[in-house]
């Protein structure tokens, strides 16, 4: 289902020919009115077109210049549509992608929960409600709830585990998903999804998603975009008077044309481009963002908390070895190990079965039945078993079964306890009717490289807190070679809750991940939380991100992509504005040195006539956001760095290439306009 999804081409065809068109649509005044900088070049542009209709009519010579004048206006307007609909056509080819991953398959279709007689249909046939059988090699046709059965089900194609689960009826593993193929056995599965209706298929629709809303940020650039429209307004409107006072002529189409290049028309034109292919960048990553305010946020995250286990080594963490206690036979506490991970089906429960049953002689869990199951719980950090025959038995961290046991600890168990831990395992303390027995040791391995993305993360400026249910032992071996910056060791997720508000009273923004139904309020508290796609449906609702791939340390991925989107929008913003400028005093000399000679000493750059000068400063203007749109798409090249040295380095980049770029491409454009006489 979920795979990763294709990158497109940036100038795809099948992209391109789309957004040609939607960009003509665009054009709609009452859909542009939104874009205020783009409006208003509308709007001069029709007046353009007015007042040349007006010079053809009087048979005024002036009309072939106007009318270029014109053409180029509505050019501007029509490629920021275009940058907007390449952006919005990548999203929308990124979402079909994501879609034809999910495959047709038959499904075998039920007519009551009771019979085994099966209608093959078409599983995009399927309702709500439908009860479909799913044996051995079957793909599960939908998400839907086992009713009957017991199977194991590969769900690697979601979850990205390659161990098969056990899905049966009834308690809280019934729950299957469409995509995942059963490995033996068989279920009853009523749909609960009908086909289109399925949890990826509504996170599609919000890639989708049309009509995307403007970020807080995005709404306070536009205010400033706005403000800068009125003062060149102003400029313009007041030059009017001079112009007149001088008795000198400059038409008027030229005054209304110098207002297009003075405001700030290439950030306006490409704004709303950068913000929705910094959605798309995220879906590249097969993450899902359900605002654009929470991209936006993961660039100004501050402190990133990431579990321990699955995000910072790996998720299956391994039975070692055991440690019994003085006067504690080793195969007595194997068994009892054993015993206590018979219904354990955590990664750590599985790998202890594994491990007791290579060492014990065959057929000894045979003289166990389990009378009550005793499940693991973050709350509990505790797991085992009662026997029929009366035995207790339970597994867990020291503290939580000792404090189960009524004991304190002793000097030999503190001792294996330490070396464990400070080796970065985990202790597991096995009890047997409160009676501590020994530890068995989980390896917990640190995932290489993990070390590297911290150190970028720092570079950033944001803070890694490492947070784990295991003891501050484990935790501090484990902080120190990963390189995270703080850890908080036995956790609940109270504590997660709590850490975040700690963190956010002092101003921070928070982000974290998380899977499970105790993470949903952690997840909604954080300023950026992201739900694995596996997680319970509360995490998933909980969560402004969901990642498709359920990978934890994708968070990382996202901070990354977060602050591209800032720093692209920022640095064209500086360019944008720093041409502007300089266009004023590009060519405001060369448009009135007929009036004031004495501006001569100021046409540095010496435009062969006033209207050639209009022309080239209109023409450069509409280049610039063509030549920028693969910018806008792409984002700007990124290296993790501290905000001020970014700042700094794009002061330099792209505010001093913004006041050069003006001069040379506007003299360079009129040596050309004026070749070929256009002016
Ligand atoms: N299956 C299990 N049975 C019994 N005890 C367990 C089991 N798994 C973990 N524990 C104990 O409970 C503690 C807390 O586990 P929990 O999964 O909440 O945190 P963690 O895995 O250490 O960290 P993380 O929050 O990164 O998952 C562990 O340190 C371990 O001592
Ligand atoms: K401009
Ligand atoms: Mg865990």
């Amino acid at each position: 289902m979920a795979k990763k999804v294709q990158d497109t081409a940036l100038l795809d065809p099948a992209v391109m020919r789309p957004a040609l068109l939607a960009a003509l649509h665009k054009l709609d005044p009452r859909a542009l009115v939104s874009n205020p900088v783009m409006f208003v070049t509308e709007v001069v542009a029709a007046l353009t077109t007015l007042l040349f209709l007006r010079n053809l009519a009087l048979g005024s010579g002036a009309a072939f210049l106007v009318a270029q004048i014109a053409a180029w206006l509505w050019f501007t307007v029509y490629f920021a549509n275009f940058a907007e609909a390449m952006a919005e056509g990548r999203g929308k080819a990124r979402a079909d992608s994501l879609r034809s991953t999910q495959s047709e398959t038959p499904a075998k279709k039920l007519a009551s929960p009771d019979t085994r007689d099966v209608e093959t249909v078409s599983s995009r046939s399927l309702r709500t409600g439908d009860i479909v059988l799913v044996e051995a090699g079957d793909i599960v046709p939908a998400d839907g709830e086992a009713i009957d059965g017991v199977a194991s089900v590969d769900e690697s194609a979601i979850t990205g585990e390659s161990a098969p689960v056990i899905r049966e009826a009834g308690g809280d593993r019934s729950s299957v998903t469409g995509g995942t193929r059963v490995v033996s056995d068989w279920l009853k599965v009523r749909v609960t999804a009908k086909p289109g209706e399925s949890f990826l298929d509504r996170m599609i629709a919000l890639v989708e998603g049309a009509k995307r809303q403007k970020t807080p940020n995005e709404i306070a650039l536009n205010i400033l975009l706005v403000g800068m429209t009125i003062i060149f307004l102003l400029v313009v409107v007041t030059l009017e008077p001079f112009v007149a006072y001088s008795g000198a002529f400059v038409p008027v189409a030229y005054l209304i044309a110098l207002l297009v290049t003075l405001i700030p028309t290439t950030i306006g034109g490409l704004l709303s481009a950068i913000g929705v292919a910094g959605m798309d960048r995220l879906v590249k990553a097969n993450v899902v963002a359900k605002s654009g305010r929470a991209v936006e946020a993961a660039g100004d995250v501050d402190t990133l908390l990431l579990d321990k286990t699955g995000t910072i080594t790996f998720g299956a963490r391994m039975a070692d070895g055991f440690y019994p206690l003085p006067g504690v036979r080793e195969p007595d506490l194997t068994e009892a190990s054993l015993y206590a991970s018979l219904s354990d089906e955590t990664p750590e429960g599985r790998s202890v079965v594994e491990l007791a049953r290579k060492l014990l002689p065959r057929g000894v869990e045979q003289r166990a039945s389990v009378k009550q199951a005793v499940a693991f719980s973050a709350q509990t950090r505790m797991s085992g078993v009662d026997l029929v025959d009366g035995t207790e038995l339970r597994k867990g961290a020291t503290d939580a079964v000792l404090a189960w046991c009524e004991t304190g600890s002793s000097k030999t168990l503190t001792d294996i306890v330490e070396r464990i831990a400070k080796s970065g395992g985990t202790p597991l303390l096995v009890a047997r009717d409160r009676r501590p027995l020994g530890v068995i040791h989980l390896k917990d391995i640190v995932k290489p490289g993990i070390r590297e993305r911290f150190a970028e993360l720092r570079r950033m400026g944001v803070r890694t807190v490492m947070i784990t249910g295991d003891n501050p032992l484990t935790a501090a071996a484990i902080a120190a070679e990963a390189g995270v910056d703080d850890f908080l060791a036995e956790a609940t997720p109270e504590n997660k809750l709590e850490l975040i508000r700690k963190e956010q009273a002092e101003g921070k923004l928070v982000a974290m991940c998380g899977d499970g139904s105790n993470d949903a309020p952690a997840l909604a508290q954080a300023d950026v939380g992201v739900a694995m796609n596996t997680g319970t449906p509360a995490a998933k609702e909980a969560g402004n991100l969901i990642d498709l791939d359920s990978d934890p340390t994708k968070l990382i991925e996202i901070v990354m992509v977060g602050k591209q989107l800032l720093i692209s929008r920022g640095s064209l913003t500086t360019f944008s504005i720093a041409n502007d400028v300089a266009k004023y005093f590009a060519i405001l000399p060369a448009l009135f040195v007929t009036a004031y000679p004495g501006l001569g000493a100021l046409n540095v750059m010496g435009l062969s006539s006033p209207g050639s000068a209009i022309l080239s400063a209109v023409i450069f203007n509409a280049l610039v956001i063509i030549a920028l749109i693969p910018l806008a798409l792409k984002g700007v090249k990124y290296t993790p760095a501290s905000a001020a040295k970014l700042l700094r380095h794009n002061l330099l980049i792209y505010g001093l290439g913004g006041l050069v770029v003006p001069f040379i491409g506007i003299k360079a454009i009129d040596l050309v306009v004026s070749a070929l006489a256009l002016a």
